[in-house]
Formats: C-alpha cells, structure tokens, sequence
C-alpha cells in the first residue's frame, strides 16, 4: 500500500531544547498509525509541525506533492485535519453551530452521516457544556471529521475518558479508518485504545526516534520498556 501522508526528517527546536529530531514516518489510508512515547516526548509537537500549526524542519507530503510550505488553513481544505489534547469546542454555543462552524473552514461538507455514526445526532441542539465530557471528545473528533478528511491527526482523543467511552472511542476510530478511508495518527497514552486500534507504532523517547513497527513487537521491545520505565534506552 503506498503511503499517502508521509513526514520526513521532521525536527523543532525550541530556543535551546531539541523537541523533535529527524522524526520520519508514513500514513496509509484505512490504517491507525500509533504515535506513542512518554510524557515530553515531542508526540504534539509532531502533530503541530507536520499539521502546518508550528514552524519545523523536514518535509510532509501528501500524495507525493511536497505541501510543507503550505499553510494551516489551506491543508486543511486539502483534506489533512486535526485535533487538539484538550477540547476545542465551545462550551456555550451548541454542537451543531460547531459542526456548521467547522463545515466553513474545512470547505464545506455534510455532517448529519457523521453525528449518526458517533451517536450525537441526539444532541445536536445542545450546547456543548450540556453534554458529557465523553460526548464531549466524539464532538471533536465530529469537528476534526468535517469535510471528509483524507488524513486525520490526533492528539490524545481518549484523555480524560472513562473505561467505557475509550471502548467507544477506540470503535469509532476503527471504523473512520477502515470505513472512510482515512489515514490516521494516533498520539495516545491509554494503550488499551493503542493495541486494539493501531496497525503499526512509532515510538519517541526526548525528542528521538526509538523504533516503530507491528503493536506486538513494539510493546516488547527493550529499548520501550526503558524508555517508559526508565531502566534502559
Ligand atoms: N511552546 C513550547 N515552548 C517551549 N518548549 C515546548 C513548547 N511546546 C513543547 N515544548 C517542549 O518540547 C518537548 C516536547 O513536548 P511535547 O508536548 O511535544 O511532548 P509530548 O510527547 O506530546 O508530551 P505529553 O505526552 O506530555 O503530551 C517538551 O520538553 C516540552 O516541554
């Protein structure tokens, strides 16, 4: 399967501190991509530089055209999209003034087929801050889905949920992958939704690339075990 977002050489310095260095790896449609490592790794920066949020060095492509020069806004409407660790909706305006809001700056788009499938067409009316904090993260992945995304980036979708509405979660990014065709990075720190969802992991450790490969060979690799525990790496 050839690659269709692929991140190359990505680095970010901030002042004196190497946040992220010489960091490359490559998403396919209809397959989750983990971006896992501990805290401080450079996971969200990853996400910031290659989503065209922040300055980096590297290159990002999609479709082998060269987009890094290419700002935030019009990758956006070129199909990468993306979302945030803590939730970007607004607490006091109502889910489906978001989505419409969304559907603007993504180019335009129907939302109803996405607020069915993630169990919000209920809701729709109410305001944000009415709702769970569980229906509250399914809004912003709802958001980061407007337009039909070919490439989503997200940052840590499960944080801050229970048990149960991981398991929901971790089912909806199944089938947005696999049903939608999109291309998906994964930063996550519950590694249940990471083995269940991802096809392949990246693994950071300060900045640097650690290893990646198939969830199995990653969870029992050394040089992971010490980068998460401490003991080695
Ligand atoms: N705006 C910034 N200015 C200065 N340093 C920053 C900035 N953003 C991130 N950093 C630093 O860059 C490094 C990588 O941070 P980043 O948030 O990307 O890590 P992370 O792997 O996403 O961590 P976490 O899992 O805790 O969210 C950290 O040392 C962090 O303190």
């Amino acid at each position: 399967m050839s690659a269709l977002f692929r991140c190359v050489d990505i680095g970010k310095q901030y002042g004196g501190l190497v946040a992220l260095q010489g960091i490359s790896l490559s998403l396919e449609v209809g397959r989750v991509h983990g971006l896992i490592g501990p805290n401080g790794a450079g996971k969200s920066t990853f996400i910031d530089v290659v989503s065209g949020r922040t300055p980096g060095t590297g290159h990002v492509y999609l479709d082998d055209r060269d987009i890094t020069r290419v700002p935030l806004s019009e990758r956006r409407r070129m199909g990468v999209s993306r979302s945030f660790q803590r939730t970007s909706i607004f607490p006091a305006l109502t889910i489906r003034e978001q989505l419409d809001i969304a559907a603007h700056g993504a180019g335009g788009g129907h939302t109803g087929e996405l607020t069915d499938m993630l169990g919000l067409a209920d809701v729709l009316d109410a305001r944000a801050e009415e709702v769970s904090y569980g229906q509250q993260r399914l809004v912003d992945l709802a958001l980061a889905l407007v337009g039909n995304p070919r490439v989503l980036l997200l940052d840590e979708p499960a944080a801050g949920l229970s048990v149960a509405e991981s398991q929901t979660l971790a089912a909806h990014l199944e089938e947005v992958a696999a049903r939608w065709k999109v291309a998906v990075l994964l930063v996550e720190h519950d590694m249940d939704v990471v083995f269940r969802v991802c096809h392949v992991l990246t693994v950071l450790a300060s900045g640097r690339w650690l290893v990646a490969g198939p969830p199995d060979e990653v969870r029992s690799d050394p040089a992971v075990i010490g980068a998460y525990f401490g003991s080695a790496a």
